[in-house]
C-alpha cells in the first residue's frame, strides 16, 4: 500500500469535528463506532450477532481531500445509523469510477485484504453502483457489497412510520432492486457467468429454470409496484385535501427544512413544545409532522417538520419523498435549518437548495437558521451570518435566539388583508377569539355593548364579522 499514496486510509485521527457527535450517536443507538468503548463484554457478542461489520470505500474524483473525507465520514454516519459497525474506511483517487469494479481490479484486491484483516462482512461504497459493478466487486472481495443508495433506502425503511411513508420506501426499494435481482441471488448470478452487467445473457445456454425464476420475480415486483403506486396516489389525495383545508382557513404555514441531523425536529419542539422524536441519528424524521403554533402576538400558524436532506440523495428517493417536499413548496415561509457546528455548513445549505430547486420550492421566502450555535465555532457563525442575508443564529438546545426567531416569524408571516372595525356582542366571544388567532388585532376595547375591535383579518372572517361591523358614520 505504501507504493500508492492515492489510496488513503481514514484513521481515527483523521476524523473530523463530527466525531464526538457520532460516538454520541453510537452509544444512543447501541452501535459501536470507531471510538466507542464497550460497557461490558456481553455487548460484544450482541453486536457481533446483530450488526454488520462494514468497511467503507469511496472514489475521490474531484474536489479537495477534505471534501472526499467529509463524504466518507458522512457515509460512516449513515452506516452507523443503519445499525452497522464501521471498521475501516478507504478512499481511492481516480479520474472516474472503474466501469467494471468501481475502484479498479488492483484496488479491489487490496480491499479484499482489508476485509480479511478486519473481519468485515460487508463493503459499503460511497456512490451508486451499477448492478454489474456490484457483482464484479463482490466477486473479488467475497463479501456482500452495497452502495450508498441501498444504505439510505435501508435507513428509510427502518424509520418510516406512516402508511404513506412506508409505502413510498418499499416502492423505492423495489425500484432499486429490480435491475439488481441477478446480483443478489448469489448462486444464480455466479451460475450465469461474469456478464452481470447486461440482461441479454448468452442466449439459450443461460435460459435455464433460473432465468425463468428471475423473470417471474421481476414480473411479481412490477405488479406489486403498480399496486403500490395506486395506493400512494390515493393517500396523496387525502393529504392534499387536508392541506387544502388548512389553506382554506388561511392559516399561514411554515415548513422546517434542512440537512439531516441539523436539528429540525429539536427546533420544532422548541418552537411548539411538541414531543417530536429527536435523535442524534441521520433521518430520525421520515414523515411530515405538522403542528399548530402561535406567534408572540397570538397569531396561529402551522409548523411542519420535514425529512432531512442529504447529499447524493438517490434520485428516485427525491421522487418518493416529494410528499414532504410539497409541504415545503406550499409553505408561506421556510425555516432552513443548518448545523452551525459543522465545519462547512455552506455545503449543507447548497445541497438542500439544490433539492429545493429540483422540487420547485426555491421561491418560498426563507429564513436561514444557523442552529447549534452553542456548539459552533464563532468564526463559522460570523461567516455564515455575513454570507446569508436572512440568517439568524440559534440553539434549539439552549434556547438561545429562539425569542428573536419567533419575532422574525411573526414579522415574516403573510398578513391578512381586510381591515375591519366591529362591535362584537359578548354572546359571540368565540368570534373574538378567532380574530385573535387568525387575524391581527390592532385595538381592542371592552364596552358595555360588547368587544370593540379593530383588526386585520382574512376575507372569510371579515364576512362573519360584517353583521357587527361599524359603519363609517358610527366609527
Ligand atoms: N449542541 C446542540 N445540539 C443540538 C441542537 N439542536 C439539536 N441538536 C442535536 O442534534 C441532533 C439532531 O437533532 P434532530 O432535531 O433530530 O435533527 P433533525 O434535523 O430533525 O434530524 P433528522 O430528522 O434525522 O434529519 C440531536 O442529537 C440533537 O440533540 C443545538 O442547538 N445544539
Ligand atoms: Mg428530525
Amino acid at each position: 500500500m505504501e507504493e500508492d499514496a492515492q489510496w488513503s486510509r481514514l484513521t481515527d485521527g483523521d476524523r473530523d469535528g463530527d466525531q464526538l457527535d457520532r460516538s454520541d450517536r453510537a452509544s444512543l443507538r447501541r452501535v459501536a463506532g470507531l471510538s466507542t468503548e464497550l460497557e461490558d463484554v456481553t455487548e460484544v457478542e450482541y453486536r457481533q450477532l446483530r450488526l454488520e461489520r462494514v468497511v467503507l470505500v469511496g472514489v475521490w474524483t474531484d474536489g479537495t481531500a477534505q471534501e472526499a473525507e467529509g463524504s466518507l465520514a458522512e457515509l460512516a454516519a449513515l452506516a452507523e445509523t443503519a445499525g452497522a459497525m464501521v471498521l475501516d474506511g478507504v478512499i481511492q483517487r481516480r479520474d472516474k469510477p472503474d466501469a467494471a469494479t468501481y475502484i479498479g481490479s488492483g484496488k479491489a484486491q487490496e480491499l479484499r485484504d482489508i476485509v480479511l484483516e478486519t473481519g468485515a462482512d460487508t463493503v459499503v461504497c460511497d456512490g451508486e453502483l451499477s448492478p454489474g459493478q456490484l457483482i464484479h466487486l463482490e466477486d473479488v472481495v467475497k463479501v456482500k457489497v452495497v452502495d450508498r443508495t441501498a444504505l439510505i433506502l435501508d435507513i428509510f425503511a427502518q424509520h418510516a412510520k406512516s402508511r404513506e411513508g412506508k409505502a413510498q420506501v418499499s416502492l423505492a426499494q423495489m425500484q432499486y432492486m429490480l435491475p439488481r435481482l441477478r446480483g443478489w441471488g448469489a448462486s444464480l448470478s455466479r451460475q450465469m457467468g461474469g456478464g452481470g452487467s447486461g440482461s441479454s445473457g448468452g442466449g439459450m445456454a443461460t435460459r435455464g429454470p433460473g432465468e425463468t425464476k428471475i423473470e417471474t420475480d421481476r414480473r411479481r415486483i412490477r405488479e406489486k409496484m403498480a399496486k403500490m403506486r395506486r395506493e400512494i396516489a390515493e393517500m396523496k389525495t387525502s393529504r392534499d385535501l387536508k392541506r387544502q383545508e388548512r389553506k382554506r382557513h388561511q392559516v399561514p404555514s411554515v415548513a422546517i427544512a434542512g440537512y439531516t441531523n441539523a436539528g429540525k425536529s429539536s427546533l420544532l419542539n422548541r418552537l411548539t413544545g411538541a414531543g417530536v422524536l429527536v435523535e442524534n441519528a441521520l433521518f430520525a424524521t421520515l414523515d411530515p409532522t405538522v403542528r399548530r403554533a402561535e406567534t408572540p402576538s397570538g397569531r396561529l400558524y402551522t409548523l411542519a417538520d420535514t425529512v432531512g436532506f442529504v447529499r447524493h440523495l438517490p434520485h428516485h428517493l427525491v421522487e418518493a419523498f416529494r410528499s414532504t417536499m410539497e409541504e415545503v413548496g406550499d409553505a408561506d415561509l421556510v425555516l432552513h435549518v443548518v448545523d452551525g457546528s459543522h465545519a462547512v455548513p455552506e455545503e449543507q445549505l447548497a445541497a438542500v437548495r439544490e433539492v429545493l430547486r429540483e422540487v420547485g420550492a426555491i421561491d418560498v421566502p426563507e429564513i436561514v437558521i444557523v442552529n447549534k450555535a452553542d456548539a459552533a465555532d464563532p468564526l463559522v457563525l460570523q461567516r455564515l451570518l455575513r454570507e446569508e442575508r436572512n440568517a439568524i443564529a440559534v440553539s434549539a438546545r439552549s434556547g438561545l435566539g429562539i425569542e428573536e426567531l419567533l419575532a422574525i416569524i411573526d414579522e415574516r408571516l403573510p398578513r391578512p388583508a381586510a381591515r375591519v372595525e366591529a362591535l362584537v356582542p359578548y354572546t359571540h366571544g368565540g368570534l373574538v377569539s378567532r380574530v385573535h388567532a387568525a387575524g391581527e388585532v390592532l385595538s381592542e376595547e371592552h364596552t358595555a355593548e360588547g368587544t370593540l375591535l379593530t383588526a386585520l383579518v382574512h376575507d372569510d372572517l371579515a364576512a362573519e364579522l360584517s353583521p357587527y361591523a361599524l359603519t363609517a358614520a358610527q366609527g
